[in-house]
């Protein structure tokens, strides 16, 4: 579903150009879900913006369901892959209701039946029609970051990049919306790219995973093999002793 292929990207500032991927590759099978572990500044987010056409590759490409990813991509593509931020309060509209905020993408892809989209949407995040007509700022953290979720869901993407999608929650919330990831993803067979800094959550979540660091891939490992401590690169066993 997902192909990455000797990605780099260079970022070109006043004083300096920044390498912050180099020769990238990666492939994610339909219906799997993969992530991407990395210390701060390892090129995880370029990579997210590069699969979503949000940023440009110097060289390689990324491909989704057979689809070479290029920037402004059409609708279509757009609707095939869908992105959930780590901040769910800066990407929903303040001044819109749930049902706008939902709603919005319906129309822009032109969905019919847009008021039992929408309830389902809620329903499948586990929030009910009394959530329809709330502003952001009236839902708990929690329940925006559900929100952002049926946002995505309602125009029923393949794909689903999360950028640490429960870093800004509190410690009691954040395994209710893992969970809750996991089981859409299970119903809906989606195929996920998440992205964390916590690498237990990722070994919790994913089949397969990545591990980052200074814009380059140094190892692609199962979930098992990392409980296992079945790992080869030197820096993967740093992550891992510092963290598990
Ligand atoms: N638009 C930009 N212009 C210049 N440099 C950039 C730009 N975006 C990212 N970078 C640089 O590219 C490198 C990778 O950044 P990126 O945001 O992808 O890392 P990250 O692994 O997602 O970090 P974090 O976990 O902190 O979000 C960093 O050195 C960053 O400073």
């Amino acid at each position: 579903m997902i192909e990455i292929e000797s990605v780099s990207v260079d970022f070109h500032t006043k004083l300096r150009t920044v390498r912050a991927l180099k020769d990238v590759s990666l492939s994610v099978p339909q219906g799997t879900v993969f992530g991407l572990v990395g210390e701060s500044g390892s090129g995880k987010t370029t990579l997210l913006r590069a699969m979503m056409g949000l940023t440009a590759v110097s060289s390689g490409g990324v491909k989704i369901a057979g689809e070479a990813v290029r920037q402004n991509p059409p609708l279509a593509f757009r609707r095939r892959v869908q992105m959930v931020m780590q901040d769910c309060y800066a990407s929903l509209n303040p001044a819109h209701t749930v049902d706008q905020i939902i709603g919005e993408p319906l129309a822009i892809h032109r969905f019919d039946n847009p008021e039992k989209r929408i309830l389902q949407a809620l329903k499948d995040v586990g929030l009910g029609p009394e959530h329809r007509f709330r502003f952001p700022h009236q839902l708990s953290g929690g329940q925006r970051q559900r929100v952002a979720i049926a946002r995505c869901l309602a125009i029923e993407p393949q794909v689903m990049l999360l950028d640490e999608p429960t870093s800004a929650l509190d410690v009691s919330i954040q395994a209710e919306i893992v969970n809750l990831v996991m089981r859409l993803q299970q119903q809906k067979g989606l195929t996920l790219f998440i992205i964390s800094h916590d690498l237990p959550l990722v070994t919790h979540m994913c089949d397969r995973l990545a591990i980052m660091r200074k814009g380059m891939v140094r190892e692609v490992i199962t979930s098992q093999d990392l409980i296992e401590r079945k790992v080869e690169d030197d820096y993967t066993k740093v992550l891992l002793s510092a963290s598990l």
